[in-house]
């Protein structure tokens, strides 16, 4: 694909310790498209990104950015990415200003454009009233926006993102797929890893599942979810938690997954079967405080294929 502007293909590093990390993962993201890479935790999300922002080599495999060699031109293809990791560090007695400065000049940035494009930024993040404090004082949160501005100042033609929402609150994370939005209407590819499902499909036009370090598949969140038709989720919230087993074994349910103190539970779409459900719920002393009936997420399609939960009980 001539036209991708990062072409990743068949990725693999292992870390010499664990022997985990990412194995043979090809991708590539076309000018204006965001690329969900999805996964648990430790499915290798964070690894495939340090790679690709050349921040370690891989053990074998290849990549270009915006035709650059990833392995051989790294100085060039840095230039050309906007990189947000999952633990932001900045220079702590320095402004928040001082800090994204510094970053935008550093790729290149003329001192006029990077004040600009700085202050719409902190504008926009809702840090503008916070940018001559140091770096230091900044919340997680406030610390995170400021590694967003960072990744976002330059126009970067290619942003590694690596769960950019994780602790951002919900003006703050607008603020952010709205940025998101702008910067792939602008030509910018996105790789976002995420395993915020609803993030996901709400920003992403494919997706690539990760399952222990591979990509095991890849799709529209709205091709993935349709391979999924005829079930939905009937999500009850119970006043308490109960023992559930009763419930898995009304015919037509597939699985049932505690949530908080509610219960998720997966099953066919078959006349009857919400009575079934609520009915057997009931039986194992469930006092049922709220009901859904909803479609299959992304999170579904993952442990269809995997056997495995995308989040544990208590990131659900
Ligand atoms: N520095 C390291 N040394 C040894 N093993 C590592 C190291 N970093 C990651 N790993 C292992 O590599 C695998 C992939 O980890 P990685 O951080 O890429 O996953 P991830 O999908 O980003 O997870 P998370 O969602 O928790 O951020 C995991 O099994 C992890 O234990």
């Amino acid at each position: 694909m001539a036209s991708a502007a990062l072409e990743a293909e068949n990725i693999t590093r292992r870390y010499r310790s664990s022997g985990r990390g990412v194995e043979g993962v090809s991708l590539s993201v076309a000018p204006g498209e965001v690329l969900g890479l999805v996964g648990p935790n430790g499915s290798g999300k964070s690894t495939l990104l340090r790679v690709l922002s050349t921040a370690i080599a891989p053990d074998s495999g290849a990549f270009r950015v915006c035709g650059l060699d990833g392995l051989r031109e790294r100085r060039k293809v840095r230039a050309r990415l906007g990189i947000m990791v999952d633990r932001p560090t900045h220079y702590g007695d320095l402004s928040g200003w001082a800090n994204a400065y510094l970053f935008a000049r550093a790729y290149g940035v003329p001192e006029e454009k990077a004040d600009r494009a700085l202050r719409g930024l902190f504008e926009h993040f809702g840090l503008a009233e916070y940018r001559d404090e140091k770096a230091k004082t900044y919340s997680y949160g406030m610390a995170k926006k400021l590694a967003l501005i960072e990744a976002l100042a330059h126009e970067p033609a290619v942003l590694l993102l690596d769960e950019p929402s994780l602790g951002l609150d919900y003006t703050s994370r607008l603020a952010y797929q709205r940025k998101l939005r702008e910067a792939a209407e602008n030509g910018c590819a996105v790789l976002l890893a995420s395993n915020q499902v609803d993030e996901v499909e709400a920003l992403c036009d494919r997706v690539v599942f990760l399952h222990r370090g591979r990509a095991v598949a890849e799709g529209t969140p709205e091709g993935l979810v349709s391979s999924l038709e005829g079930l939905r989720r009937v999500v009850a919230a119970l006043r308490n938690p109960v023992p559930y087993a009763e419930v898995g074994e009304v015919p037509g349910v597939r699985r049932v997954v505690p949530e908080g103190r509610g219960l998720v539970v997966h099953c066919e779409d078959r006349p009857g079967i919400v009575a079934g459900v609520v009915g057997a719920i009931v039986r194992c002393g469930g006092d049922i405080t709220g009901l859904s009936v909803e479609r299959p997420t992304l999170e579904d399609v993952f442990a269809r294929l995997t056997g495995e939960a995308l989040r544990g009980e208590d990131e659900a």
